[in-house]
């Protein structure tokens, strides 16, 4: 592990940062071409790690499905294996098969898929083995362990012989991932209904059509943070649009309570410095991947707030509340568990001269306490970690004076 350290800096100038593309779009538009019959055009695709991965994999078609640390692939494979009655091993990381995909699994042998665990029931490694003829069309599945599991069957059930109606049990997490899934199916001709807690999807064909994946909206929030951490900057990120599929635009909303003007315009979002107001709060329901960031804005601009729908955090990349609180306390910030899964963010009121990240294996560890910087020398224990969604953050870091 190669650690980095930054050095202090809290102005900024006018930057431009040419963000990455968004491993989400780029991973969905990768499982939607390899079901579709003739050719897409599909441009600007992630260079993220875990889509990089996705497209090896599907290219080179290897006996065993290595996912590395990629939740969307290894969960995206899987249904896709299993549904197109591909036989194969899926792995990863020793994290990624501590990670829970038992609910997935359940639904695909329902379905009619010949799937068994190579290792501990309900986790990584598995192995597809076929499948003979759908046995339901219409099955149950718990809507708050993982959004990635409902994406992974919608995108495989047009090509089920009967279809696929999935009734979402339970409180519904992450919908703004469903809801790119099924936007981005609709987009490659796909018909299909979401009223209440019951999605159809008909047997269908996905259609020929270009599609250009665009910048990443989590990648994008460390950008946001920085500018609400810091005495002055004002960066244009490129490539962001106002109607976008990823929930994690909410960042918008979420930053300009603390501090952050965001302007649409030329392609891109001009964030520059505004008052703070008010008390916030925020729930992270369904844009989880926000969470690690928006704690450190608040830990070092002084922002008492509470946060909820932090669920899921424990079953990423590593149990990031856990993470989160280890981190914060290094600089006397608290992020505490009250009832009710309520969390109080209790900012810092002193920061040591020199502070260093562990990073969990987690490239949000890193990418979300990069904002210290403006406060202290900040050094992070591993900066291939960011490989993951990110490759180009500690270049982009270097282009605002960070290096
Ligand atoms: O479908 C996706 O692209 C993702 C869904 C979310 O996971 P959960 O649905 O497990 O919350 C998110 O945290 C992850 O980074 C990407
Ligand atoms: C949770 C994440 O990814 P995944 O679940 O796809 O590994 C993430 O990128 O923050």
């Amino acid at each position: 592990m190669k650690p980095i350290t930054l050095p202090v800096k809290s102005s900024f100038g006018e930057v431009t940062i040419p963000l990455p593309s968004s491993k989400s779009e780029s991973n969905r538009v990768l499982i939607i071409d390899a079901l579709t019959p003739g050719k897409n055009h599909i441009t600007n695709l992630a260079e993220a790690r875990d889509t990089q991965t996705m497209i090896r994999l599907l290219k080179e078609d290897p006996e065993t499905f290595d996912v590395l640390d990629a939740g969307t692939t290894m969960r995206f494979l899987t249904a896709f294996a299993a549904l197109t009655g591909r036989k194969k091993t899926l792995t990863g990381t020793p994290r990624m098969c501590e990670r829970p995909i038992g609910i997935l699994v359940d639904a695909l042998r329902e379905i009619g898929a010949d799937i068994s665990y190579k290792g501990q029931e309900g986790f990584p490694p598995m192995e597809t083995k076929g499948f003979n003829k759908q046995l339901a069309n219409h099955i149950k599945i718990r809507g708050d362990v993982s959004s990635q599991y409902i994406s992974a069957l919608l995108m495989n059930a047009p090509l089920l012989p009967q279809g696929l109606t999935l009734e979402l049990t339970g409180k519904i997490g992450s919908r703004t991932y469903i809801e790119m899934t099924l936007e981005l199916m609709r987009q490659f001709g796909i018909e299909y209904s979401f009223e209440g807690n019951i999605i159809k999807v008909p047997h269908q064909t996905y259609k020929n059509t270009s599609f250009a994946v665009e910048s990443d909206w989590s990648g994008a929030s460390y950008w946001f943070s920085l500018v609400a951490c810091a005495d002055k900057g004002e960066f244009f990120l490129e490539g962001l649009k106002p109607n976008s599929l990823q929930g994690d635009s909410k960042i918008v909303d979420i930053m300009d309570k603390l501090g952050v003007q965001s302007e649409f315009k030329d392609g891109g979002i001009l964030l520059t410095k505004k008052p703070v107001s008010g008390l916030p709060k925020f729930d992270f329901t369904h844009c989880p991947d926000l969470a690690q960031t928006v704690a450190v804005t608040c830990a070092l601009t002084g922002q008492k707030s509470e946060f909820t729908g932090l669920e899921s955090l424990r079953i990423k990349e590593t149990d990031r509340i856990y993470a989160l609180q280890q981190e914060l306390a290094k600089f006397n910030a608290q992020l505490v568990e009250g009832e009710n899964e309520i969390f109080t963010l209790i900012p810092s009121n002193e920061i040591p001269e020199e502070v260093n990240i562990h990073t969990y294996d987690d490239h949000r560890m890193a990418m979300a306490f990069m904002p210290l910087a403006t406060k202290t020398k900040v050094t992070f224990d591993d900066q291939e970690v960011v490989n993951k969604s990110y490759p180009s953050f500690w270049k982009h870091c270097a282009l605002v004076g960070l290096s």
